[in-house]
């Protein structure tokens, strides 16, 4: 009898304003993928047969090697020493995340590959080794960490060139067990790069129930690598201290029961990255400047969706109103306006998971 695991991975919005690469909310849609592990003895080099339903999937490979989700589940097998899938396994991906849009479409790719990895082989990962190997493969821990952890989360990393690996007495026996099967792998195999043991932190903070976020999402995508490069070398210190202000304030004031408008709106506001992307996403200078909570009823706060070009407008209420208010500034761009979609998303407290069942 084979075995089947399903793969559940949340959307995420980095950013929120002033936590570039820092803060994430996981977001109720979600990446699926089941894969569905036959008994019988290995048939192809990876052993992988990949199949996408559904949309969100245009353009995406289909080879193992290449493919987001199965490079990384790869990636993290040979770090254990494991070449290729040790079972014949179909992998069924669902994709409700649109593709370069801010919402975590790649974030949530990694994370489900290292899922998938731990599941197939068995490998008994830590969500916190979890974590290290999402961050070998998406660089800035604010998705992945939302994804994998769920609801409203901070995260940093540690300077990987300063650290060394946490001392053996803080690992559990498995974790030094598990340490050896991979410094064993990583010897075998001078190609695979191990994570440094606890690269990524992270800390899940309040968030009222009573917010939801508001996506409106263009049609068109906005690729993460080209928005970073929009960015600038080095900051004005009144930049920097500006966004510190109002970070250190929204990492509270998102979780208070009676959430204050004002006080979210403002905290925001964001100096770092948005004003470098404005020209990625005509009409977001516009929406910036123009809703704030005195004129759209139930706004807490707007701003670019990790690195766009969706925007993130969270709301206490009005939903479909604010959606439709942002919407028309798309409508009005130049030479017949932007096509938009919108959802109105829960955050959820749950991260990434896992099932198992037999086939
Ligand atoms: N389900 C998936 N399967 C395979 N590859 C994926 C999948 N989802 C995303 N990707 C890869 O990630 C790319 C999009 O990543 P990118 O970082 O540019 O945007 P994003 O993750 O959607 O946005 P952001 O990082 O700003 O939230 C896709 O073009 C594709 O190469
Ligand atoms: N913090 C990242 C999120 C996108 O992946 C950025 O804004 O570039």
């Amino acid at each position: 009898m084979g075995t089947n695991f399903v793969i559940n991975v949340p959307a995420t919005s980095a950013n929120i304003g002033p936590g570039f690469d820092v803060m994430g909310l996981s977001l109720s849609l979600y990446l699926t993928v089941q894969a569905r592990v036959e008994p019988e003895k290995p048939s192809s080099p990876t052993n992988i047969t990949l199949v996408y339903e559904g949309q969100n999937s245009s353009g995406l490979s289909l080879d193992p090697n290449s493919n987001l989700i199965t490079r990384t589940a790869l990636y993290v097998l040979a770090c254990s020493g494991i070449k290729n899938f040790p079972h014949p396994t179909t992998v069924l991906v669902n994709n409700r995340i649109p593709l370069g849009r801010g919402l975590g479409s790649s974030g949530a790719a990694v994370v489900a590959g290292v899922l998938l990895a731990n599941a197939v082989a068995s490998l008994n990962l830590t969500q916190q080794r979890m974590l290290d190997y999402c961050l070998m493969i998406e660089h800035h821990p604010d998705n992945v960490a939302a994804a994998l952890v769920g609801g409203f989360v901070a995260s940093y990393l540690i300077d990987v060139d300063r650290s060394g690996n946490i001392p053996e007495s803080e690992a559990d026996e498995a974790e030094v067990l598990r340490r050896e099967r991979e410094q064993k792998a990583a010897a075998a195999d001078e190609t695979v790069k191990l994570p440094p043991d606890n690269i990524g932190h992270f800390l899940r903070l309040g968030c009222s129930p009573k917010i939801k976020a508001i996506t409106i999402i263009p049609q068109f995508e906005l690729a993460t690598s080209k928005a970073r490069a929009a960015l600038p070398g080095s900051y004005k210190t009144q930049d920097v201290v500006f966004n510190l202000q109002r970070l250190a304030v929204l990492t509270t004031a998102l979780g208070r029961e009676t959430p204050d408008p004002w006080l979210i709106y403002r905290a925001m506001e964001d100096k770092v990255h948005q004003p470098y992307r404005m020209h990625l996403i005509p009409g977001l200078p516009e929406i910036l400047a123009t809703f704030n909570p005195d004129n759209t009823p139930g706004l807490l706060g707007i701003c670019l969706s990790g690195a766009g070009p969706t925007i993130l407008a969270l709301a206490v209420s009005d939903f479909d109103e604010i959606a439709a208010k942002i919407r028309a500034v798309f409508d009005r761009q130049p030479n017949g306006g932007i096509a938009t979609e919108y959802k109105v998303l829960d955050i959820v407290s749950e991260g990434a998971s896992c099932v198992e069942s037999s086939l």
